[in-house]
């Protein structure tokens, strides 16, 4: 099939590339010339394993390609995918606007038959308005004669396992209200799908909703693992042991589960907070989304709050190394970071930081950017951390977990560390002479 992709995002960029992979023609648009020119001359704008092989190859093979021309993309395209970002009002709401735009715009500028389809993450009653954009825009060039259609193929993919995620999900929603719209979505995705009901069609509103709830449903055991977890540090319990304690019973399940600095990213906060936002608009109260909101804005304060505790409040004078800047291992993407409140909290308390990621260093420093001058940027973890007085590690990445812990030792200026995604052995770091702090077992003594 051929199909336009309208914002070559983390989504759009993913999804394109995995469409063409299985033999489609792909077109991505992005009103980012930068990105476009970028990705013509094989600079791929986002860290995602696996990708850049794969841009590469259908780009070599006449599959893929990129461009700012949505007219000619869409002339010849079967398929419009709106895979545009959906960034957070300050209200809380999310904002549409380049939603609504990029249906403007093909309103503008289509002249035959189109399935247009909202791939980005939408408030339900989005791809209405999808519809009644592209056909006022229709109107207004008198051609509202022309025929098109809409669906909703909400995204779950991760970051960090994206490509994986595409190509092999556990499930596809479509959202759709004809048959035959359903037929062609099913055939386009058959070859991701490795067993038919994997796709599961319903009506738009339905698959609008399904992408919150998701979202919603996998914040709400995080943030119940980390309200667990501030229970096991007053109590005497350790939250591993739960974890696996409750995660071996099949109804409740393995994943989702680790208690740390509170999620991040640019989906979960986001996307719980427009739940909460919808749910007041309508005059009814999201009381669990608006909970778990609360406990992750908690999380990271009770983190912050142990640092500033255990070292009674004062970091004059001391060096504090930093492990991990993204908001989760094997992405550069900062968007909702936990590390850009604990920095900040740590500056605040005087200490002089030195920071290392394995990717999200570019990224960082332009989220930080107000900060950038009281941040020392570390070519390596060894190098952020020598003559630290204090380790603190906010994301996940296995290097850090494959640390040598005598050499660790030895290149601290003082052995304390605070592990915010309870990456190591407690017992292990006591016998190694490290005072450890870490999220949920901190009954180890230390
Ligand atoms: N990031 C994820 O892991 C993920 C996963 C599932 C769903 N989603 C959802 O998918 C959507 C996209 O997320 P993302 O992280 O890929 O966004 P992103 O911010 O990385 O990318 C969006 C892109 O759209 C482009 N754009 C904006 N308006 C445009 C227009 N009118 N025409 C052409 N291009 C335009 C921007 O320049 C940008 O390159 C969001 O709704 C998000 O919630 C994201
Ligand atoms: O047990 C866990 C699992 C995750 N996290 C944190 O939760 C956040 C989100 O992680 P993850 O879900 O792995 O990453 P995303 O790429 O944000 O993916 C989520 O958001 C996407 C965008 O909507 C959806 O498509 C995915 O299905 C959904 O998992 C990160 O800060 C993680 O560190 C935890 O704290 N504990």
């Amino acid at each position: 099939m051929k199909i336009c992709m309208i914002g070559v995002g983390y989504v759009g960029l993913v999804t394109g590339t995995c469409f063409a992979d299985k033999g489609n023609i792909v077109c991505c648009i992005d009103t980012d010339q930068e990105k476009i020119k970028a990705l013509n001359s094989g600079i791929i704008p986002i860290y995602e394993p696996g990708l850049k092989d794969m841009i590469l190859d259908n780009k070599q093979n006449g599959r893929l390609e990129f461009s700012s021309d949505l007219r000619n993309s869409i002339a010849d395209s079967l398929l419009c995918f709106i895979t545009v970002g959906t960034p957070p009002n300050k209200d809380g709401s999310a904002d549409l606007s380049y939603v609504l735009n990029a249906a403007r715009e093909i309103g503008k500028c289509m002249d035959n038959y189109l399935i247009v389809v909202t791939k980005s993450t939408v408030p339900v009653g989005t791809t209405d308005a999808v519809r009644d954009m592209i056909n006022s825009e229709l109107k207004a060039r008198g051609k509202e004669k022309l025929t098109f259609d809409v669906a909703s193929n909400p995204e779950f993919l991760k970051e960090g396992t994206a490509v994986a995620d595409f190509m092999c999900p556990d499930r596809i929603v479509i959202g759709c209200d004809k048959g035959p719209i359903a037929v062609c979505m099913r055939e386009l995705y058959k070859p991701f799908a490795h067993s038919e009901n994997k796709i599961i069609t319903m009506d738009i509103k339905s698959a609008e909703i399904t992408k919150y709830a998701a979202n919603a449903m996998l914040a709400t055991r995080i943030s119940f693992m980390n309200e667990m977890a501030q229970l096991c540090d007053k109590l005497g319990g350790d939250i591993e042991n739960i974890r696996r304690g409750i995660g071996t019973d099949m109804r409740i399940g393995s994943q989702f589960l680790c208690a740390g600095v509170g999620y991040g990213g640019s989906c979960f906060p986001k996307d719980v907070n427009e739940l909460i936002h919808t749910g007041q608009k309508n005059g009814f109260e999201m009381a669990i989304a608006s909970a778990v909101h609360k406990v992750n804005e908690g999380q990271k304060k009770y983190f912050v709050d142990m640092i500033k505790k255990k070292l009674s409040d004062n970091l004059q004078g001391k060096k504090i190394a930093v492990w991990g800047l993204a908001f989760k291992a094997q992405t550069d993407d900062m968007r909702e970071a936990p590390s850009l409140m604990i920095i900040e909290e740590l500056l605040k308390m005087g200490g002089q930081i030195a920071v290392y990621d394995p990717e999200a260093m570019e990224q960082a420093k332009q989220a930080l950017k107000k900060e950038n001058h009281k941040i020392e940027y570390a070519n390596d973890m060894m190098r952020a951390v020598a003559h630290a007085d204090v380790l603190v590690l906010i994301t996940d990445w296995q290097e850090f977990r494959e640390v040598d812990l005598d050499q660790l030792k030895k290149v601290m200026r003082q052995p304390v560390i605070f592990d915010g995604r309870n990456q190591f052995d407690p017992l292990e770091m006591v016998k190694h002479g490290f005072r450890y702090y870490c999220i949920g077992r901190n009954c180890y003594g230390k």
